[in-house]
């Protein structure tokens, strides 16, 4: 089996171990397989693929979503240093809404973490030269491109590092009247 299928603490988002076939010369995995994919909810192709690198440890990006009729699935692989992964549930009437789950990923452990359409991700670096390969089952619409605030308290994610750097569009996103009452997807 290319990969091992792990739950989190909330449902629909799951970590996907890559098994490596190792010999002498190192290994080789598979970062995406339609059917493997198909069975946890991914029944589109592939529509953008996307790699990001980090230079900071401690850096935060985050917490980015695309709405309705742009939501899109992603699929998150570290290939480069460690993060910590979040995954922040925003769908409106969700039995987690405003819930998060945070996954180590890294290019040792070599986990992925699949978010489904309806959560915002964003990631802390937790090693200088981070780089993330990110699979999305909608293209990127600039419209429908949507966000919260890493550190807003009605979320409370606990970032384990000391912040170096965001980007001033990160930093600036608004915080949220209490209650959250969520997005609509
Ligand atoms: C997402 C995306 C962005 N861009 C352009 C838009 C900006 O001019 C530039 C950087 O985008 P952004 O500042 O949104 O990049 P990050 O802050 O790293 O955000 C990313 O990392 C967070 C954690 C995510 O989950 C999102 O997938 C992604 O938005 O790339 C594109 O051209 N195509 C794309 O698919």
């Amino acid at each position: 089996m290319p990969f091992q299928i792990l739950p989190t603490s909330l449902d629909d988002v799951r970590i996907l171990e890559r098994h490596a076939f190792g010999d002498q010369r190192g290994f080789f995995a598979r970062l995406f397989d339609r059917e493997e994919l198909a069975a946890l909810g991914w029944t589109v192709p592939v529509a953008q693929v996307n790699h990001s690198f980090t230079a900071r440890r401690g850096s935060i990006r985050g917490m980015h979503y695309q709405r309705s009729p742009h939501a899109d699935m992603k699929l998150v692989t570290c290939i480069r240093g460690a993060v910590l992964d979040v995954a922040l549930d925003v769908r409106a009437g969700s039995p987690t809404l405003a819930k998060w789950h945070g996954e180590v990923l890294s290019a040792e452990n070599r986990r992925a973490l699949l978010i489904p359409e309806g959560f915002a991700h964003g990631f802390q670096a937790l090693t200088d030269d981070v780089e993330l390969i990110y699979c999305h089952s909608a293209p990127y619409v600039p419209a429908s491109d949507a966000a919260h605030n890493v550190f807003d308290p009605v979320f409370g994610i606990d970032w384990p590092e000391p912040v170096t750097d965001m980007s001033d569009r990160d930093r600036n996103h608004a915080m949220l009247a209490n209650p959250f009452e969520g997005v609509a997807f």
